[in-house]
This record gives C-alpha cells, structure tokens and sequence, in this order.
C-alpha cells in the first residue's frame, strides 16, 4: 500500500520543537487535509517529510525513505507545491513547466521529448493554463502562477503529491476546480496531502484530516469525526457551530467569534 506514514517527526529551531513528534498515516490514495492555526508547523512538516529540513523521526512512502532519498530518485515519485515557491523570473510557462520532466530526462537529452510534451500540455490543460504555454511566468498574476506550479508538479506525474496551501491564491472557483482536480488524481490512485486553511473545503473535499497545533498533532481522523466545536475552540480559539447542510449531507462550519 503506498500509504505516507509518518513517525515520530520532530524538528528543533533556536533550541525550540517546532514540529514535536508528530506522527500519522496520509491513506493510499486518498486527500489528506494538513490543518492548524499560523505557526502550528504544517510547512515545517511538509519539508520535514521532504528531507528539506534537518529534523529527527521518520517518513516512508510505499517503502522509500523520503527525507533520506537522493533528490532526483524522490523526484520521480513524489512532487511538492510550496506556498511561496520561487521560480526563475524569466522562464516561460511551459519551460516552468518542463522543470516537472527533468528528473525524467536522460544525460544526453536536451529539452522536452515528444512524450514530455504531451504529458506538459497536459498539466497545462488540467489547471486551466493551456492558452498561457508561451506567456513569461513572471507576468501572471498570484493565482495564475500557482496553477502553473501545480502544473509543474503534475506534470512530475507523481505518486505521491504534497501541496502547501496551494489555493491561497485563488479565486473561489478555481479553489473548487483545484480540489475537484486533486479528487480526480486520488481516484487514480495519487496520494495527496495538502495544508489548507479553510475548514469547511477541508471537510468537503478530504478523506482524512492531520490537526497540528504548536507542533504537535492535536488529532488525526474522518472530517466529520475531527472538526468539532471543542477541537476549534481549542486548537484555533474561535467559538463555531456546526449547521447541518441537508444537500451535501454534512454538517457547515459557521463561525461565531473569537475566544479568548
Ligand atoms: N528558522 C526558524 N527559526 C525559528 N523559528 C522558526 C524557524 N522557521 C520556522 N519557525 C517557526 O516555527 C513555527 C512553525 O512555522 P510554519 O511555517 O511551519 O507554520 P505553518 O503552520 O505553516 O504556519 P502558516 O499557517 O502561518 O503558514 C512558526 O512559529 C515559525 O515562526
């Protein structure tokens, strides 16, 4: 099963646990929610789990030791969307795009394979940037560059895809067209785990949800099962309802306050 399982994960900066041995499985397959208030560790954690950070503990994927893996070999298996993700300026769309082949590409080659192409149009197509190929990156807007780095990791065509915030960006339309897309790839059989901020997309749209606060996990389960008034008044400081919505067939978070 190719299950991301991580165990006993702790990262220390300035003497202090950022992320505190945290541990959990992402199911095969399935949308993993990453949640937790500003500064809880969830981007810590995500590179942790990427060997993108010295920390201690572990993380496999379908037996491979992903913080410990060479670059290139995780590459072919595993793509990762950074919340602020830098790019060269002056790459095209499609040439950032591209960037998704290369742990693809043998020595000798030079530039995109018919077959890269392809699968590079693709991403394009899936994330709505298709009529963008030749326009240069750093013209786009803020939402507009974050579905060209979801193209660029799709285009990785990984097994196991990791996002950080990947909807900050975006309109609420294409936040829906992002998480209908994902759905689609878990259905494949593509593992995902996304930090999100907004609940009620987490619980409409993930199979699993991993809570962290101050660097710990808080809790780990269904959506239904984990986003409770207590665990938002606790984990977030806001006093929440939940309201049934009869038509999704759960329940709507509706935020009353702040709390102290
Ligand atoms: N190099 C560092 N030195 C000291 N503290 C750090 C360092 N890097 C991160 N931190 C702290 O670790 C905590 C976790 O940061 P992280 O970015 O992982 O949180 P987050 O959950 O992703 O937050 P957000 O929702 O705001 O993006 C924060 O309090 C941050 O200030």
């Amino acid at each position: 099963m190719s299950a991301l399982s991580v165990r006993d994960l702790s990262v220390s900066r300035g003497g202090h646990a950022i992320v505190d041995g945290v541990g959990f499985t992402a199911p095969s397959g399935r949308i993993t929610g990453l949640i937790g208030p500003n500064g809880a560790g969830k981007s810590t954690l995500l590179a942790a789990i990427l060997g993108l950070t010295p920390a201690t503990g572990a993380a496999h994927f379908d037996g491979l030791d992903l913080p410990r893996m060479a670059r290139r070999d995780r590459a072919r298996q595993v793509a990762f969307v950074e919340q602020s993700a830098t790019t060269d300026d002056r790459l095209s769309v499609e040439e950032v795009v591209a960037l998704g082949r290369i742990p693809f590409e043998a020595a000798w080659q030079s530039g995109p394979s018919p077959e890269d192409q392809a699968i590079i149009a693709r991403a394009l197509a899936e994330t709505g940037m298709a009529s963008f190929g030749p326009r240069r990156f750093d013209t786009l807007s803020g939402g507009e560059q974050q579905r060209v780095h979801l193209a660029r990791a799709l285009a990785q065509q990984p097994r196991l895809l990791l996002l950080d915030e990947p909807t900050s960006h975006l309109d609420i339309r294409a936040q829906l067209q992002l998480l209908a897309l994902l759905q689609g790839k878990a259905a494949t059989g593509m593992t995902i785990m996304l930090a999100l901020h907004d609940l009620n997309l987490a619980a409409r749209f993930c199979d699993h949800l991993v809570v962290l606060a101050g660097g710990r996990l808080v809790a780990e389960g269904r959506p239904n099962d984990v986003l409770t008034p207590s665990l938002l008044r606790e984990v977030y400081g806001v006093s929440a309802r939940l309201v049934a919505d009869p038509a999704a067939g759960d329940a709507l978070i509706v935020y009353d306050q702040a709390v102290e």
